[in-house]
């Protein structure tokens, strides 16, 4: 039985990760962390230092500024931690790096297994197409989302990007532009509205003919299926930074 804290447990993602563990015999929330007070089944905390029972793994979907101090407390507690949350700053990656020199740190902005798929799909293409299409990422999310563009768009961006020797430049939105596209831009490109759990394209766009591979979430769930996968896997690890990939490869 794997006991989990879960951080951000009165979120969207938080109740779909209880839920999801009540149904899992693997599987046991032990306590939640959120600055609110929700009724979970499992008491609820401020913080992780405040936490008093035993665990293996926090699961995080939180706020950004809610990672480091959650990364400090999980070091000392010498406990592994999955963050999912997205919109971190250079400063909070680094605090992420900096932690999983203590403890195994895994991090993906996106647990679903078919955006992993599509980030490979997206890099054969890029490789192949990049020098006479143009590529732009597009992105809708629900009402509620806080951070755009989504953590999804630019682990794709970066794939895309780590197959072009790095030489491409992310460009916004494109709303004050008043010159024509450069050839080596990615497009980024936020839609906000209602409850869309998260839809992602990729567009290559060449003369006369146009590629797009998409993904569209239909539910929270196959995020959660993906942490607590990925909880399993940590809790058997060394001190590092693990990711989708490793997730993967471990099969
Ligand atoms: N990697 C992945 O596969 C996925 C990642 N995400 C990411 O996970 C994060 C959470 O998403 P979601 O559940 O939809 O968001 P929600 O806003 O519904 O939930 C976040 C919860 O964390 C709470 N919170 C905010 N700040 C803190 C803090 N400092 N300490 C403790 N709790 C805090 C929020 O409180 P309050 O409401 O008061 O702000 C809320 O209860 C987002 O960054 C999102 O992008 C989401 C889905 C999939
Ligand atoms: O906030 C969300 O909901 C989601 N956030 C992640 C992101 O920013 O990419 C993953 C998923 O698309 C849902």
């Amino acid at each position: 039985m794997i006991r989990v804290i879960i951080n951000g447990c009165c979120g969207k993602m938080g109740k779909v990760i209880a839920n999801m563990a009540s149904q899992n015999p693997d599987f046991e929330v032990v306590a939640g962390i959120d600055q609110n007070q929700c009724q979970c089944g499992f008491p609820v905390y401020k913080s992780l230092d405040e936490v008093d029972v035993d665990a293996d793994v926090v699961i995080d979907f939180s706020y950004h500024t809610a990672v480091p101090q959650l990364l400090k407390a999980a070091v000392s507690k010498n406990l592994p931690v999955v963050v999912a949350t997205t919109g971190l700053d250079e400063e909070e990656i680094n605090s992420l790096r900096e932690a999983s020199n203590h403890i195994p740190i895994f991090r993906s902005a996106n647990m679903s297994l078919g955006i992993n798929v599509l980030i490979s799909l997206v890099k054969e293409a890029a490789r192949v197409l990049s020098d006479n299409f143009d590529i732009e990422i597009l992105e809708m999310h629900h009402n509620m989302k806080k951070d755009s563009p989504s953590g999804t768009a630019l682990l794709i961006a970066d794939a895309i990007n780590s197959v072009l020797a790095d030489k491409m430049e992310y460009v916004y939105g494109r709303h004050s532009n008043i010159d024509k596209r450069n050839k080596n831009e990615i497009g980024i490109h936020a839609l906000r509205g209602g409850t869309v759990v998260g839809e992602h394209e990729v567009i290559f766009a060449g003369h006369d003919e146009i590629i797009k591979i998409s993904h569209s979430a239909r539910s929270r769930e196959i995020f959660g299926n993906g942490a607590l996968l990925a909880a399993k896997f940590l809790i058997n690890q060394k001190p590092g930074l693990y990711d989708m990939e490793s997730l993967v490869k471990k099969g």
